[in-house]
């Protein structure tokens, strides 16, 4: 996490030693997040929801190699620019992701509650985040497709014990519907910019009880 500037007060001098100026400077912190999962989860979805607040429906066009976007968000007043890194699912492109993984600070990691294959794999996924990331990487477990209730055949409690068992927050999330998205991302914003401007005798940023709370705030859904 690069932090360009910290928001602070600063009091310039002339020469006979007497303040003339105060400015505020604004924050602006910049962050990777790297979206991961099998192929066909909807990590390519998921990011045009949050950036451009749509849907991609129709035919599936598999990404290739990575791609990358861009979102500015405000976190407790500080700019916080989150670089959003889509990865290829499919195992020809893993050498690819591998070099991406050591930059990330955090990742976003999908499977698809309709598709069993793509959850029993997110053990094999914490194993290669495990060897190529950063140690203290942010990793957040996301369900997606929860809109799918008559395909679905993860239940949502089969997520919650396995990110428990993994130590990772976890929420379920639909591209389609809107669901928790935009809270998947600012709950990660939130974690990447307290990590960066804490102060020495500040709490730890909670993250699952960040995310627990706002579900709670607005019944189980938001989109
Ligand atoms: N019902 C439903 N379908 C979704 C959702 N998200 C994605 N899809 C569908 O799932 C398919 C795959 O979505 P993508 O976002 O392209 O998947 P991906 O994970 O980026 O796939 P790769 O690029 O191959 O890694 C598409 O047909 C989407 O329309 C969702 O939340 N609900």
């Amino acid at each position: 996490l690069i932090r360009i500037t910290h928001l602070k007060s600063f009091y310039q001098l002339s020469d006979n030693g007497t303040t003339f100026s105060h400015s505020l400077c604004l924050s602006v912190c910049l962050s990777q997040v790297m979206l991961v999962g099998d192929s066909g989860v909807g990590k390519t979805c998921l990011l045009v929801r949050f950036k451009d607040g749509a849907f991609l429906a129709g035919s599936f066009i598999s990404t290739v190699g990575i791609d990358f976007r861009n979102k500015v968000m405000t976190i407790d007043a500080v700019k916080v620019k989150l670089q959003i890194w889509d990865t290829a699912g499919q195992e020809r492109f893993r050498s690819v992701t591998h070099a991406y993984y050591r930059d990330a600070h955090a990742l976003l990691l999908l499977y698809d509650v309709t598709n069993k294959a793509s959850f029993d794999n997110i053990r094999a996924w914490l194993t290669e985040i495990h060897e190529y990331a950063q140690q203290d990487v942010v990793v957040m477990l996301l369900g997606n497709k929860a809109d799918s209730t008559h395909d679905r055949l993860v239940k949502r409690e089969e997520g919650e014990k396995l990110a428990k068992e993994f130590g990772v927050p976890f929420m379920e999330t639909s591209a389609k519907s809107g669901l928790n998205v935009e809270l998947a991302f600012t709950a990660v914003a939130k974690e990447l910019k307290h990590r960066t401007m804490k102060e020495p005798d500040e709490p730890k940023f909670q993250l699952q009880e960040y995310v627990d709370k706002e579900m709670r705030t607005v019944g189980c859904c938001r989109s």
